[in-house]
């Protein structure tokens, strides 16, 4: 079976090649053989067409790079659905708001590409996975080709917008994430035309907004999630954490220790909206008290933005956790800067002058 798909793989990647080798390109020889990296849609929706043909099938995993497990693990159940997996890597400009952190998110290119590469070297060991066929890693200018992206709440653009969904949470603390994921997300899914998309469990309201919009639009592929990867302390792995540092690091997991302290009540039978967060909320508000309680050289101080429960198709908030319907536990921390960092601290990228907004959830299953 690996070996039949080699075949296949290598003859249409060889006739893509000889058509569109002016304007996909590779990198050098030893990274990512397999892989075929392309920055503009014409020849990727060639190569896609050329895959169709030969009746293979595309998951797509679109990121905005700053690749970590969480990433790799989508692309690698990506593998196992499909024959080709097409991973995107573009920062999209339109869902970060004016003052948010556009100009400072991490960009790691090559670490992306070794570690894709080191996925593909393992995929080609697993009989019968797909590879990892094409990295789409747009220019902006091919994204938004008719205006400049536009990232104001009243921008002039195209743009798809979801409400209320868009609005809550999330959306209420970033007024136009949403809108951006949306019509960045419509955008890939029109150039890829994936079998199937693939999304984290961590960023669960994403999830929400992704599978509204391809029911709303008729998209015709499959929202596939998948499960939070989590460092070992339980904190939720995310491309901004290396902005941490090991003080904010030890104290962040504060997140998904609340999270799971709801849980424990729902578990326990708790389906009151108060029963089920209260020890959630305690514990965020003793941790962060012990914190501010600490000298400025050692504390690592943060705000609480929200802790919710809600429904999860439409993510209002509920009162009472229908046990059929099941809910959504989730919340958000912003970490701030350090204070005072110490001398010869590790401070993570930035040396801890940078504010970090962290989020995580737990999916509370219905019993049936
Ligand atoms: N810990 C994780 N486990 C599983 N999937 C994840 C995890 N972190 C991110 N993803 C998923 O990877 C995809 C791309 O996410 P993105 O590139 O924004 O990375 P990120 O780690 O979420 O970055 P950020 O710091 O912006 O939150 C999304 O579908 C996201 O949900
Ligand atoms: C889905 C996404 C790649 C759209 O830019 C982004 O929101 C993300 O990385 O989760
Ligand atoms: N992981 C979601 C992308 C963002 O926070 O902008």
């Amino acid at each position: 079976m690996a070996r039949g798909l080699q075949t296949i793989r290598s003859l249409s990647v060889l006739i893509t090649r000889r058509s569109l080798s002016t304007t996909a390109f590779r990198t050098s020889p030893s990274i990512l053989p397999q892989t075929q990296i392309f920055r503009s849609d014409p020849p990727l929706r060639a190569y896609r067409r050329s895959l169709l043909l030969s009746n293979r099938t595309v998951g797509l995993v679109p990121t905005m790079g700053a690749l970590h497990a969480g990433h790799l693990s989508l692309a690698r159940l990506a593998a196992l659905e499909n024959t080709d997996v097409f991973v995107s890597i573009y920062i999209n400009p339109t869902q970060f708001g004016l003052h948010e952190d556009l100009s400072s998110y991490p960009k790691t290119w090559d670490a992306d590409l070794a570690a894709l590469d080191a996925l593909d070297k393992e995929l080609a060991t697993i009989p019968g996975a797909g590879r990892i066929s094409a990295i789409f890693a747009p220019t902006t200018d091919i994204m938004y080709p008719t205006l400049p992206p536009d990232s104001a709440v009243d921008g002039k653009g195209s743009f798809v917008t979801i409400t209320p969904l868009a609005t809550l949470l999330e959306g209420a603390s970033r007024p136009v994430f949403f809108r951006g994921v949306a019509t960045v997300c419509m955008k890939l899914f029109n150039i890829c035309t994936p079998e199937r998309v693939y999304f984290g469990q961590k960023d669960v309201q994403q999830t929400v907004v992704i599978r509204r919009l391809v029911k709303d639009f008729h998209v015709d592929t499959d929202v596939r999630v998948g499960p939070t990867q989590r460092e070992e302390s339980g904190l939720a792995m995310s491309s901004r954490n290396v902005y941490l540092g090991a003080r904010r690091r030890a104290v962040a997991v504060v997140l998904s220790q609340a999270l799971r302290r709801a849980e424990e009540q729902y578990v326990a039978g708790k389906r009151k909206r108060g029963d089920i967060l209260a020890p959630a909320t305690w514990h965020l508000g003793r941790v962060a008290a012990e914190q501010e309680g600490l000298a400025k050289a050692r504390r690592a101080c943060f705000d609480v933005d929200y802790i919710a429960l809600s429904d999860p198709e439409t993510m209002e908030e509920v009162q009472e956790v229908d046990p059929e319907r099941g809910a959504i536990l989730s919340g958000a921390i912003k970490m701030k800067e350090l204070e005072e960092p110490g001398e010869g601290e590790e401070c993570g990228v930035g040396g801890g002058r940078i504010a970090v907004r962290l989020i995580d959830n737990i999916i509370l299953q219905p019993v049936v």
